[in-house]
């Protein structure tokens, strides 16, 4: 039976209070609006932003909420107006937006998409700024314009990447979010060149994929730096040389690696979201040319320093959002690569 233009009642993650443990509640998901699309969730993951949301430390934060977003899924309904997908199709919702239309998209310099990001960040679907989420008429917010944590959600057109059918969702969900984050943020944000020294600060799901992109980048050393020497032995999988235990090491951090690498290293990529490492990344690259990538997210009221000094003598502080990559476009291009099973190293 066609659930078409009904509110679906189904199981969703809530998140109620900040800190406070998700709850599976029946939530209604009503119908999609015009230029949006509800899609049946199959797969989701967690990504460290979903907790740090959860943790109440981000200022956008809001509660009750449907948190997730790195998730694929197929289009259950469309909206009016909705033509680049249809009811059936696969599809990985992307928080970061393209609409190919706005002052961002058209300027040829970011990936960042200005159209519905005023919506998603107040938890809303821009059409009617209200929720398609309630729990007995109480309206639960969106997060990132994506909320996976449901079986249903619904999601803006502009946020909707159709992808290869034969793709096995489980497996694609990744590509919402966090490998392409730290493939991009080499290949798209630092554009790390054949040869070159890069460092890697934290070993989770994003500082993989910067490994693997370093490597696949052509990259002679890639140094993996964590506090948890777990994450160790399967780094070496993803193309990590070397490892550094800050904890193993009396000297800061910085200093530990420009000793390893005869003045510092060429590239250096923060993916953990703390503000005193994002300095020290800074400051192991060499100077006169090394460049450090912020990927993490840090905390409300947080903030980086470092002496200016580091600039001057010609280091570069970048930062990046989803690796650079515009998403309706690139997602389906990163899943075709898995298909084909192109191996990046
Ligand atoms: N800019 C963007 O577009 C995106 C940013 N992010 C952010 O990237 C960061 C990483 O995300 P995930 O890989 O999912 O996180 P994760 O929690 O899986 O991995 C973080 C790693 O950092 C390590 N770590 C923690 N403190 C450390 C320290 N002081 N020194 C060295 N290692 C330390 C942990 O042991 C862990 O292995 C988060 O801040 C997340 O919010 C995630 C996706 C996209
Ligand atoms: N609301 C947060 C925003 C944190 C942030 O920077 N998010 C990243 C994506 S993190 C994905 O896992 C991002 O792409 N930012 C660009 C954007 O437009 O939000 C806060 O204020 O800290
Ligand atoms: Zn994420
Ligand atoms: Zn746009």
């Amino acid at each position: 039976m066609s659930t078409e233009g009904q509110v679906i009642t189904c199981k969703a993650a809530v998140a109620w209070e900040p800190n406070k443990p998700l709850v599976i509640e029946d939530v209604q998901v009503a119908p999609p609006q015009a230029g949006e699309v509800r899609i049946k969730i199959l797969f989701t993951a967690l990504c460290h932003t979903d907790a740090y949301t959860w943790s109440g430390k981000d200022p956008e934060g809001l509660f009750p909420c449907i948190l997730g977003h790195e998730a694929a899924g197929i289009v259950e309904s469309v909206g009016e107006g909705v033509t680049e997908v249809q009811p059936g199709d696969h599809v990985i919702p992307c928080y970061q937006a393209e609409c190919r239309e706005c002052k961002f998209c058209k300027s040829g310099k970011t990936n960042l998409c200005g159209k519905v990001r005023g919506a998603t960040g107040a938890g809303v679907m821009m059409n009617d700024r209200k929720s398609r989420f309630s729990i007995n008429g109480k309206p639960i917010y969106h997060f990132m314009g994506t909320s996976t944590f449901s079986q249903y959600t619904v999601v803006h057109d502009v946020s909707v990447a159709k992808i290869d059918p034969q793709a096995p969702l489980d497996k694609v969900c990744l590509l919402g979010c966090g490998v392409p984050t730290g493939l991009g943020a080499v290949w798209n944000t630092a554009k790390v060149e054949p040869g070159s020294i890069v460092a890697v600060f934290g070993l989770g799901t994003v500082g993989l994929a910067v490994a693997e992109g370093a490597k696949a980048a052509g990259a002679s050393r890639v140094i993996g730096i964590d506090i948890d020497p777990k994450k160790f032995d399967r780094a070496k999988n993803f193309g990590v040389t070397e490892f550094v235990n800050p904890k193993d090491h009396d000297k800061p951090i910085q200093q530990v690696l420009v000793d390893l690498t005869d003045g510092g290293v060429d590239y250096s990529f923060e993916c953990i979201g703390n503000v005193s490492v994002m300095r020290a990344a800074l400051e192991c690259c060499h100077k006169g040319w090394g460049t450090s990538v912020i990927v993490g997210v840090a905390a409300s009221g947080q903030e980086i320093s470092t002496r200016p000094f580091q600039l001057v003598t010609g280091r570069v502080w970048k930062g990046t959002a989803f690796g650079g990559f515009k998403s309706r476009s690139q997602v389906p291009w990163l899943v075709d690569k898995y298909m084909k099973k192109v191996n990046l190293m």
